[in-house]
């Protein structure tokens, strides 16, 4: 959803570890790409923690989710391993730079700049309190996929 016309952007500092192209929102979406800091080849089945070049300081109340491009499988054969990256608020020290941790499915060369990631920022759970009960509610629904298929 747009933020109303009156209302401010939110700030967000990025902090640059290395002299990558600078971030910038892609052009049809919200979303933000995340750059490769680094050159780096890998071998069929290698994990390797991908420099992102960047940290950040994310508005109060607000955490970043890292995820792959739609197109990072076709154009370099990795997997974030982690599928949904959950970028604390708390990490925003000088030295918290952002990464992703790859997979390789098949030998790959990833180059500096190359996009291969993408963030928004969204806010964080509501304070919760977890309260250990013996019965939850009666009526069961059956098992994981007992609605079927169609
Ligand atoms: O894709 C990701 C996910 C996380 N992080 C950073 C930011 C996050 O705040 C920190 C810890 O992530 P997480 O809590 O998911 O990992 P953990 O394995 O629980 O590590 P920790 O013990 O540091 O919390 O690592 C990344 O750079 N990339």
């Amino acid at each position: 959803m747009k933020q109303p016309f009156y209302k401010k952007p939110l700030q967000i500092k990025v902090k640059y570890f290395s002299n990558i192209e600078p971030l910038t929102k892609i052009s049809k979406g919200d979303w933000i790409d995340l750059r490769s800091a680094i050159d780096v080849d890998l071998r069929k089945g290698e994990y390797f923690l991908i420099p992102l070049g960047v940290g950040m300081k994310l508005p109060e109340g607000y955490e970043a989710n890292p995820v792959p491009r739609s197109s990072t499988y076709k154009n370099f054969g990795i997997i974030q391993t982690n599928h949904f990256g959950v970028i604390d608020n708390s990490f925003s020290g000088n030295l918290d730079q952002w990464h992703f941790p790859a997979l390789a499915m098949r030998d790959t060369t990833i180059k500096k700049n190359d996009r291969i990631c993408q963030f928004r920022i969204q806010e964080v759970m509501p304070d919760v309190e977890l309260i250990t009960v013996d019965e939850l509610d009666e009526v069961s629904r059956g098992g994981i996929g007992s609605t079927g298929k169609n």
